[in-house]
């Protein structure tokens, strides 16, 4: 922050174990340097910031900087900001510690190293930390995710904690309607809610960004988890067979243990009892979870300690009083940018008179992309839903009837039939062999004389090469 012409950056001092919170309107960019600091420096949600660089922030990005030690910040103007002195750092600090033990107990078990004995030896201990995190809307869980995950990248152990989203509204690393998992090498960065996880492979191209991860994908399709629960529980199990696939390959990974984020839907009352247990145990069986957080809902923790308490630690820790209450209508432009970020890229312009400044640890020109687009004929490929449109869910038929058609049949989708509701359609590509994984397309035009449809792809070589497509229920347009 340093042209003379631009409007001075403010400056605020920060005391120790303080948090700075900031909102954005949408359209609007805001910048922050750590201008000095102690001995730590402030972080967001657990990512360090360094001294003297400048960190962008954009698409209503909603955050807090906290500082253990006092820090001094420069900042340009930010739509809403104020500093509080109350925060559930320590808490949250408190659970990385007994999360460490179990990492570290758990390295040396598979080594065949001695093991520091406590005073009751507890096999429960010396296993490597697999944690569910539940809560209800807006109660911070994607945060505490990322700040358990960033702390243990910080410890300096090497640690490479696998991160799994399974909030099919949010997108993680791809796009909503995506459940993913990755191992986290380096610092997972806040710049913005379309990417809530930082750059993946997907985001950024790999040959430019410096922190892209390379996650793993399934597509599930749709922002709520009732749409179909069935499917849900299928991939939930799908991607705990490949994280436990990768794990037996990888015993230091696995030691790392693994931290899964979950939809509000798993904590919440208006979701069928059944149906939220159903996704909870899968979750618990599918990443053989021993630890389950519970952010700030007692009676979703009596009812854990119920079902688990017996053999899974159930922990209550506190939601922080900065969390924001996100709006329908908000989430769906998050959807949308998210949407256009996987397509375009991020191009962001700092504000005025900030220059040398990075988004989450990038230069700015290498998080811009560019999508491919084809006209491909109805014919050389085929199109597949997963169930139909308007099902009801198995649970809600009448005593003794039995589904004509399952929750997980794919149904073929007609282009030329009318109602197909592929115009603007998000589809996900075949990637390996009949295998939907992580890539995603949209079409723009439907021309049902020469029975062609126009398709936007991030990866080039998809557009002809995948043969089968999946359409879920999300739209996009260009902004
Ligand atoms: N301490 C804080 N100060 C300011 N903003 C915060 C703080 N903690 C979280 N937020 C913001 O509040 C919003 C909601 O937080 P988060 O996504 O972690 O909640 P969640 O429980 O995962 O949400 P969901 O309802 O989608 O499941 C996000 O924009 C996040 O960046």
């Amino acid at each position: 922050m340093s042209d003379i012409s631009a409007p001075r950056p403010r400056e605020w001092i920060l005391e120790p174990e303080t948090e700075y919170r900031f909102e954005l309107d949408p359209g609007t960019t805001f910048a922050i340097k750590i201008s000095s600091c102690s001995r730590a420096a402030a972080e967001i949600f657990g990512a360090e910031l360094v001294e003297g660089k400048t960190y962008l922030f954009t698409s209503e990005c909603k955050a807090a900087l906290y500082t253990w030690q006092g820090c001094v910040i420069e900042m340009s103007t930010a739509s809403t900001e104020y500093v509080s002195e109350e925060t559930p750092m320590s808490a949250y600090a408190n659970v990385h510690i007994a999360l460490e033990q179990m990492r570290v107990r758990a390295l040396s078990k598979a080594r065949g190293s001695p093991l520091p004995e406590p005073e009751k030896p507890d096999p429960k201990l010396s296993e490597p930390p697999r944690v569910l995190i539940l809560g209800p809307e807006n109660a911070g869980k994607t945060s505490v995710a990322k700040i358990l995950a960033n702390y243990a990248v910080r410890a300096g152990q090497g640690w490479t904690p696998m991160l799994v989203n399974v909030d099919p509204s949010e997108g993680g690393w791809a796009i909503p309607g995506a459940l993913s998992a990755t191992p986290v090498k380096g610092a997972l960065p806040t710049y913005s809610p379309a990417s809530p996880l930082g750059t993946a492979s997907t985001t950024a191209p790999l040959v430019l960004s410096a922190h892209g991860h390379v996650p793993l994908v399934y597509w599930y399709g749709h922002a709520d988890t009732k749409r179909n629960p069935l499917l849900m529980d299928r991939l939930i199990r799908n991607l705990g067979e490949n994280v436990n696939d990768r794990f037996d390959l990888d015993p230091e990974g696995k030691a790392a243990g693994v931290i899964v984020d979950t939809p509000a839907s798993f904590a919440s009352n208006s979701s069928p009892p059944e149906h939220r247990q159903k996704l909870i145990k899968a979750c618990v069986d599918a990443f053989r979870i021993n630890v389950i957080l519970v952010v700030g809902h007692e009676k979703l923790n009596v009812e854990m300690q119920r079902a688990y308490g017996s053999h899974i630690s159930v922990v209550k820790i506190p939601k922080s009083g900065g969390v924001v209450e996100l709006d329908h209508s908000y989430r769906e432009r998050i959807q949308k940018y998210q949407l256009h970020t996987y397509m375009y890229g991020c191009a962001v312009q700092p504000p005025p008179g900030v220059t040398g400044a990075t988004l989450g640890g990038e230069a700015l020109a290498d998080l811009v992309l560019s999508p491919s687009s084809g006209v491909i004929g109805f014919g050389d490929m085929s199109i597949y839903r997963i169930g139909t449109e308007t099902m009801a869910p198995s649970s809600a038929l009448p005593v003794g009837a039995a589904r004509v058609m399952s929750e997980m049949q794919p149904v073929p989708v007609n282009p030329a039939m009318p109602g197909s509701a592929l115009l603007n359609s998000v589809l996900a590509n075949e990637r390996y062999d009949e295998e939907v994984l992580g890539s995603y397309s949209y079409d723009t035009n439907i021309n049902m004389r020469e029975k062609k449809m126009t398709i936007f792809i991030a990866e080039p070589e998809l557009l002809w090469q995948a043969r089968l497509r999946l359409q879920g229920s999300f739209e996009y347009q260009d902004l």
